[in-house]
């Protein structure tokens, strides 16, 4: 051995270097012509710096996306820190990639991500699990368990119109104030999901969800997910934010877990069943019967109720302050609802959800506010497992797709001046609302579209609407004195991604019977 190494001259070896030196670069090419080979017929879209891609302004991403729709249109793609991500920005092209049958198995997944792993008991959850069987069955479940005990059944009406009642009675409180709106109503939105849960709602309960909201949602942030993600060990560091973040999490889902799978298990009486997490325990029990092990454990439940209480209670959030920020800036459109509340509910009867159908003004209104401030800019990420080819182009595997909401609701060619507020688009010249089919009606798509599509699109338009009809019934809000409202634009929302809310601002809730009185002041 030691022969052979004295026998390497200097020139054997510098002629080994050259070969070592030939045979990496041929490799190298044969790689990138292989990969190359691969990656033709890509979208088009903005070039980056080789790995890195583009620099991007992470919670504003849509006004990005949307810049660049302008320049390379309907289909494009992106590159950021080496993830590859097609961005669609027409309702056509959103329809056609995740509802046609088509490509509904092939563009309905999730990305592979942190909190559907860690939080969610390996992805038993609907919002952040892959498209498969399990996820099926399990959105059947969320869907059913929510059409029963949520605005459909006669016991959660009455205790959400005693929900209502309080938040006239906290704003009476507030005797004009000035105020943050949500300081009064996110209390009650947490009430809300809670009650949708449990039947009723403990203060306890109440602050779980609450907690759970908050801390759930800063997790869900992309630029914090996203440390979560690249560096899932950051979270074992001791003393810093991501150690600190993750455990109060773990906290506060084990509290949920008691007072959602324990406590609620010592009350379940097949013969009165009044609430969703009750429903799921009987639909275990179903599965027992038939098939001996229920697919749907524990653990799938808990993972449905932390699903819905960080879809929901944010989302409402952002439509709600939105809509009052709108209201405020735009006070005849107000005076037209209460004119409408006055006409259809009067001035003392409690508003119902099925006055939703004698309201097209309110409904106008409503749908008008969630396209010109799409507070969900962006759907969530779709991700493809496999190759898709699609629009004419390649889509490689493991791609990150999003629905632009925010450009297909601002476009000029879907939308006559898409920046104008103008909710009589939705309301035929005889004052009722336009059909279904009609192109304003299509091309709102605000809840997704298929099969990944909101469960809570419906409870989120009664909810919208019970708050607004309650409170307008016998209030007007006003802007302070001295205070001056930001600019409505959409463009200058701001992102608490991954929803868009208006700038902060305050207002008076003011009795309607003082109005007058309030405005000679
Ligand atoms: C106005 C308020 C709301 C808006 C604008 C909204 C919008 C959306 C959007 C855009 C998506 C993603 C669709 C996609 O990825 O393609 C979504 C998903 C979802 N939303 Fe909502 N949502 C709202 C309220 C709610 C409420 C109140 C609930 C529950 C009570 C809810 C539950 C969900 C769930 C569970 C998903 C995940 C569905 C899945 O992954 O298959 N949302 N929502």
């Amino acid at each position: 051995m030691l022969k052979i190494v004295k026998d390497i001259t200097p020139k054997k070896k510098m002629l080994f270097e050259i070969l070592l030196g030939v045979v990496t670069i041929t490799i190298f090419m044969f790689y990138v012509w292989i990969t190359k080979e691969n990656l033709k017929n890509l979208p088009p879209g903005p070039k980056g710096v080789f790995w890195f891609g583009l620099k991007i302004d992470i919670p504003n991403m849509h006004l990005d996306f949307t810049k660049w729709w302008k320049a390379f249109g309907d289909v494009f793609e992106v590159k950021i820190l080496g993830r590859r991500i097609l961005v669609l920005n027409s309702p056509k092209t959103i329809r056609e990639a995740f509802e046609s049958k088509a490509y509904t198995t092939l563009m309905n997944h999730r990305p592979p991500n942190f909190i559907g792993y860690k939080i969610c008991n390996q992805y038993k959850c609907v919002l952040l699990r892959k498209y498969d069987p399990t996820f099926i069955a399990m959105k059947k479940e969320m869907v059913n368990s929510m059409d029963t005990h949520g605005f459909q059944s006669k016991h959660f009406r009455s205790l959400a119109a005693d929900m209502m009642n309080d938040v006239v009675k906290d704003f009476i409180d507030l005797n004009g104030r000035p105020i943050d709106p949500m300081n009064v109503l996110r209390p009650s939105f947490c009430k809300m999901i809670g009650t949708l849960f449990a039947g009723n709602c403990s203060h306890i309960l109440q602050k779980h969800v609450a907690d759970f909201d908050s801390h759930g949602d800063q997790m869900i942030k992309p630029q914090i997910h996203g440390v979560y993600k690249k560096f899932p060990w950051i979270r074992w560091i001791p003393f810093q934010f991501y150690n600190r973040l993750y455990k109060l999490v773990q906290k506060i889902k084990k509290d949920l877990q008691k007072a959602l799978l324990f406590d609620l298990r010592n009350s379940y009486n097949t013969s009165n069943i009044k609430c969703m997490v009750h429903q799921l325990f009987r639909s275990q029990d179903l599965q027992r019967l038939e098939r001996g092990k229920p697919w749907l454990t524990d653990a799938h439940i808990h993972g449905i109720a932390m699903d819905l209480i960080n879809t929901s209670i944010l989302t409402t959030k952002a439509v709600m302050s939105g809509f009052i920020f709108l209201l405020l800036h735009f006070p005849e459109m107000q005076q037209k609802i209460q004119e409408e509340i006055d006409d259809v509910i009067g001035k003392d009867r409690q508003p119902e959800v099925d006055d939703r159908k004698k309201t097209p003004y309110i409904q106008a209104c409503i749908y008008e506010c969630l396209r010109y401030q799409s507070h969900l800019p962006l759907t969530a990420p779709h991700y493809n497992r496999k190759k898709v080819d699609i629009f004419k182009f390649t889509i490689p595997p493991k791609t990150i797709i999003f629905g632009n909401l925010f450009a297909c609701h601002h476009d000029e060619e879907l939308w006559e001046d898409p920046w104008t507020f103008k909710p009589e688009r939705y309301l035929t010249e005889e004052g009722q609302l336009i059909d279904k089919d009609h192109p304003n009606m299509i091309n709102l798509i605000a809840f997704g579209v298929g099969e990944r599509m909101c469960v809570g699109y419906e409870m989120a338009l009664d909810r919208m609407f019970l708050y607004t009809t309650y409170i307008l019934q016998k209030f007007s809000f006003v802007v302070p004195n001295g205070s001056q409202l930001k600019s409505h634009d959409p463009r200058n929302m701001v992102s608490e991604s991954p929803v868009l809310l208006p700038p902060p601002y305050m207002c008076r809730v003011v009795k309607r019977k003082e109005m007058g009185k309030d405005e000679a002041e």
